[in-house]
């Protein structure tokens, strides 16, 4: 199943790199036709008439330039019909009119005009989810757009593109580069101040916060620098700016329009100074700044005891820094509220972990105290994640390296720019991830008032570092089969901070679980303090070796953990033999699945021939104390199916065998379980089989024994879902 998808991934790539060469080819010519405005119109009018799959913001950029970091007035004017195709234009800005209506089609799109009334498609990419079309690129408005890029697309189409939103300023009649010419198009009359404010507070309660913002500043413009007015225009610009997910700003916003009244008696001002402190309050909370946040709260609470709200929000923010501090979380809670919402109210619990140098896996997060297996590592909130329901399924693909396809949603991209620029300081822990290599590197810088994001760092981020995550890892289901399914998985994503410094191993020393966007690690084993945090990027239902060949085409390395260390070792024939038989099992396994009822005896008969089989192609020497993973699933379901036909003994036998092919041996020593983990692969698999060993060793009357096993087994269970709840519906109890 994950071959297929991957294979798809390779294909859609294949066919962007034709349309890349296509294009590349006319790069530096002049358009060939000047088009009029009919002609625009009417192309513009199909756009509108495309069918829904269009009306999706895609990517697809061949051409990786960085945003404009110069101010302005510091760049040349151009004009349309000096653009050349595939070409970036440096130091150089295009001042156009929209005239038409915008529609989505893969991209934001208007007509627009430039000074001399030649016309052309303008393309805006790499807008968030939430923005409205009306907001990025309105009609009859006038826009700079900074360092223009000029593309010949696929379909014989022409567009200027903006892919860093920052490229692309809205201007005002105010502004002192507005060019003249398209003065008597747009008209504004003159505002006073208090103008703006109605017109921000009519806007506010329609919740356009956008237009509200905007408004409010036009009046603080006009403003007196510490009247009341300002106050007022302050602490409004500062919740529209928190209803934006401008969290720094509404935190800025609502500080500075605090008066600080000594009158206690000023129960105006006093109040007013609590709901500032308390949209302060609010934003840090957002920011995951909990201490800061919890101080504004108990501020404004001294201004205004009792009030409800306030109460409240102190009462979260006290929740949260108890997880921070000690990762005390309730994790069933937190799997109901994951089946309710995907965006949970948790804190990040970080401090058993450290980022270091690993040597030439880069850098690499490292215990900082030894953790018992089972142990919580780390539990981590998505800086940003998309699911399978609020976006559309897309590919990202790596056109110039022909690499890093990664099966994430675009959405992730889109909200991930966005959410860098709304919030840049917060955004900086971001920016130091893995990007691959991304050159040039161009960090948030504020120009000409605006914050500066270049949206293919943000994108090369995520190709590095973003993980398929469920929309629910609810642990009511076998949360095995869910994984390789990738409609689903394929369709929600995330990253994560902390968790984002963790290398792979396919036999690592930790597992991860998700709970809607939280990201939690365990240990599978135990960890001495200082050691690697090592964790499967992919599961092992597949084969090994397609692992091995996803994580090289896909994330550019090649793992050396000691299962992939005795796979270099296997000699290739054996190899060979080895897939065929895999290929050979993965069919007869999807086979059993879908026939309803048991198995029966010819089928086990075949089951038990190709298990058989397998085990051979792992010669001793070289797979002695390494986990054969190709053995796990087959011998997990040999084993649940024949424990009704055989002694306990032998089922007992059967499971410690398909541990075994896991890496945990296990003996029992004087009536106590004794697992050796050291090379262990936690496949989801073996919980179930541990639970059939407990079972069978109820037969045999060693009830003592069978209990110890029960509570590995959750253990593993909690391990690999986050949490205990399901496992007694998923397992039945021992019946002693
Ligand atoms: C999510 S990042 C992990 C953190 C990264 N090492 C860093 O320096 O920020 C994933 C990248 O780490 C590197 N990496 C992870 N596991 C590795 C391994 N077993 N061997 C070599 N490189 C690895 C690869 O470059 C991979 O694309």
């Amino acid at each position: 199943m994950a071959s297929k998808y991957y294979a798809n991934c390779m294909e859609n790539l294949a066919y962007d790199k034709k349309v890349l060469e296509a294009a590349e080819k006319r790069k530096g010519q002049k358009r060939r036709n000047k088009p009029t405005r009919l002609d625009l119109e009417l192309n513009h009018q199909v756009f509108r008439g495309l069918r829904q799959e269009s009306q999706i913001r895609r990517y697809r950029s061949y051409h990786e330039y960085p945003p404009s970091t110069t101010p302005m007035a510091s760049l040349q004017p151009i004009s349309i019909s000096d653009l050349r195709l595939e070409t970036h234009h440096c130091g150089r800005v295009l001042f156009v009119h929209t005239f038409g209506n915008p529609v989505l089609c893969m991209a934001i799109r208007n007509i627009v005009e430039d000074v001399n009334g030649d016309v052309e498609q303008l393309a805006v990419y790499n807008t968030p989810k939430t923005a409205t079309l009306k907001h990025v690129l309105p009609g009859n408005c006038v826009f700079a757009i900074k360092e223009p890029f000029y593309e010949a697309s696929e379909d014989g189409l022409y567009a200027i593109r903006v892919d860093h939103p920052s490229d692309l300023v809205q201007l005002q009649v105010t502004d002192a580069l507005f060019p003249q010419k398209f003065l008597p198009q747009i008209t504004e009359p003159d505002k006073s101040a208090i103008e703006y404010k109605v017109a921000g507070n009519a806007a506010f309660r329609r919740k356009d916060y956008l237009l509200a913002r905007h408004l409010y500043t036009q009046a603080l413009q006009l403003s007196g620098p510490a009247d009341e007015l300002t106050q007022i225009l302050l602490r409004n610009r500062g919740v529209a700016n928190f209803n934006l997910g401008r969290y720094e700003e509404a935190e800025t916003d609502a500080r500075a329009s605090i008066v600080a009244s000594t009158d206690m008696t000023d129960s105006k001002k006093v109040s007013l100074d609590s709901k500032a402190l308390y949209c302060a309050g609010r934003a840090a909370y957002e920011l995951r700044k909990y201490q800061e946040a919890d101080e504004a709260f108990l501020s404004a609470l001294k201004l205004t005891p009792n009030d409800p709200d306030t109460m409240r929000e102190h009462n979260r923010c006290s929740r949260r820094l108890y997880e921070q501090s000690g990762g005390d979380y309730d994790f069933e809670q937190m799997s109901q509220s994951a089946t309710k919402t995907h965006r949970l109210d948790h804190a990040d619990f970080t401090s058993n972990v450290a980022v270091r140098s690993a040597g030439k896996r880069g850098r690499g997060l490292f215990a900082c105290k030894d953790i018992k297996a089972g142990e919580l590592i780390l539990c981590e909130k998505a800086f940003q994640a998309c699911f399978a329901s609020e976006c559309n399924a897309s590919l990202l693909g790596e056109i110039n390296t022909e690499r890093g396809y990664f099966d994430a949603a675009e959405g992730l991209v889109f909200d991930t720019i966005d959410k860098v620029r709304r919030n840049p300081e917060a955004a900086s822990r971001y920016l130091e991830l893995d990007d691959g290599g991304y050159q040039p590197k161009c960090p948030p810088t504020l120009v000409d008032n605006t914050t500066v994001v270049d949206s293919f760092l943000v994108r090369a981020i995520i190709l590095q570092n973003c993980f398929k995550c469920h929309n629910v890892r609810s642990s009511d289901h076998y949360c095995y089969v869910t994984p390789g399914s990738p409609d689903v998985e394929a369709r929600s994503a995330g990253i994560w901070i902390a968790s984002s410094y963790i290398n792979h191993a396919c036999v690592g020393n930790a597992f991860h679980s998700f709970m809607g966007d939280m990201r939690i690690v365990r240990a599978v084993r135990d960890i001495a303090r200082d050691e690697e945090i090592l964790v499967p990027y992919r599961c092992t239902d597949i084969d090994h070796n397609d692992v091995r060949k996803i994580l090289k085409d896909i994330q550019g390395f090649e793992c050396d953990c000691i299962a992939c260390v005795a796979e270099t070792k296997t000699p290739d024939a054996q190899r060979a033999h080895r897939t065929k038989l895999i290929t050979d099992i993965t069919a007869f396994m999807s086979a059993q699945l879908d026939r309803p009822g048991l198995p029966n005896k010819h089928h086990i008969n075949r089951g038990k021939q190709l298990y058989r089989d397998l085990e051979k192609t792992y010669d001793g020497d070289n797979y002695k104390n390494v986990p054969r993973l190709g053995m796990i699933v087959l011998g997990s379901w040999l084993c649940g199916i024949q424990r009704t036909f055989v002694c306990a003994k032998e089922t007992v036998h059967a499971a410690k065998a398909v541990m075994s092919h896991a890496g945990f041996h296990v003996e029992v020593k004087q009536g106590a379980l004794v697992v050796q983990r050291t090379n262990a692969c936690l496949d989801p698999c073996v919980t179930g089989i541990v639970v059939i060993a407990a079972h069978a060793y109820v037969q045999l009357g060693e009830i003592g024994i069978a209990e110890q096993f029960m509570v590995w087994a959750r253990e593993m269970h909690v391990t690999v879902c986050g949490e205990l709840r399901g496992f007694d519906k998923l397992y039945p109890k021992l019946a002693v």
